[in-house]
């Protein structure tokens, strides 16, 4: 497949393309990747440097590839972090052409916006862009828990609660909805859970909590679910690859006590996971 995918880069560590991108190559997909902004390093540091792309760059690449005539070959649109609430105009002018070129390409948004422990980090005017636009505009949707209840309201006390949310944001647009790092009264102390719901039904898959707190983990995640989203057309399915992998990656993260993911020394979890999780209907 071909993916459009446009995020922010890092030249050093893993998030946003950086993350996403070799998991869909390694899987042996194609990925058009655009960077809304190139950093030295993530955010969570809280130092860095680097330039946060204007729209009309960003709009003239897009362009540049639509001259090679190729969007209609264009199987999805994944966008991620956003540097500025502008850069979402060119992320919604990209999808529109390439649904002009393909109907059939689908639009993945993981609408990053902040998480339980940091707070919003995002630039002011991205988390109502996110809500008001670039959520309605999507197919799928991949929220963590702190943006799922952001962006809807509703206060996630189990997983009635989560399905509840995650209902509300499919009234926004988006058909299917995969919800990270769920933690509710309802998740042992020990373990994470996560939750996707499409149209006909909705599955939790839980996993043991690892001793790390990392950034990129979930821009992998929504790459690699949306990848096998579009190759099952089962979002159970999807997210039990995901997961399977993403967990193999933070375990062998965790206990080289990294600070960066490690995408490249575990890339094998991203084709043969080493634990597979299966995905329960709830
Ligand atoms: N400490 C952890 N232990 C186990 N899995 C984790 C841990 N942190 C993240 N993950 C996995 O990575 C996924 C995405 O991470 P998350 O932190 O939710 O993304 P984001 O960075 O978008 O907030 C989670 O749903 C979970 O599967
Ligand atoms: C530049 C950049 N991109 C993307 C992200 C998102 O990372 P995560 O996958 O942890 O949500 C971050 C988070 O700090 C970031 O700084
Ligand atoms: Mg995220």
């Amino acid at each position: 497949m071909n993916i459009l995918s446009i995020q922010s880069h890092v030249a050093y560590g893993h998030v946003g393309n950086a993350s996403a991108v070799f998991p869909m190559q390694r899987l042996g997909h194609e990925v058009w990747a655009v960077n809304t902004v190139q950093f030295s390093n993530h955010t969570g540091y809280g130092a860095w440097r680097g330039p946060v792309f204007p729209a009309d760059a960003i709009c003239d690449v897009v362009t540049g590839v639509e001259e090679r005539g190729v969007l209609a070959s264009c199987d999805g649109v994944l966008s991620g972090y956003m540097g500025d609430a502008q850069t979402g105009e060119a992320i919604l002018d990209a999808v529109g052409r390439v649904k002009a070129a393909n109907p059939q390409a689908l639009y993945c948004c993981d609408p990053v916006i902040g998480d339980v422990g940091r707070g919003i980090f995002v630039r002011p005017g991205i988390p109502e862009f996110m809500r008001d636009r670039a959520v309605p505009a999507s197919d799928i949707a991949t929220p963590n828990q702190f943006e799922l209840e952001w962006m809807t309201g509703v206060e996630i006390e189990g997983f009635g609660a989560a399905k509840a949310a995650v209902a509300a944001l499919q009234a926004l647009g988006p058909r299917v909805v995969m919800v990270t790092s769920l933690r509710t009264p309802e998740t042992p102390q020990d373990s994470i859970d996560m939750l996707a719901a499409d149209g006909e039904g909705a599955w939790v898959l839980r996993t043991p909590l690892l001793p790390v707190s990392v950034n990129g983990a979930g821009d992998a995640i929504a790459a690699l679910f949306f990848v096998h989203l579009l190759e099952s057309g089962s979002a159970a399915e999807a997210l039990s690859k995901a997961a399977s992998s993403v967990y193999g990656l933070l375990k062998r993260t965790s206990e080289a006590g990294s600070r960066e993911i490690l995408t490249v020394a575990a890339q094998n979890e991203f084709v043969t996971p080493n634990r597979v999780f299966s995905a329960e209907r709830v």
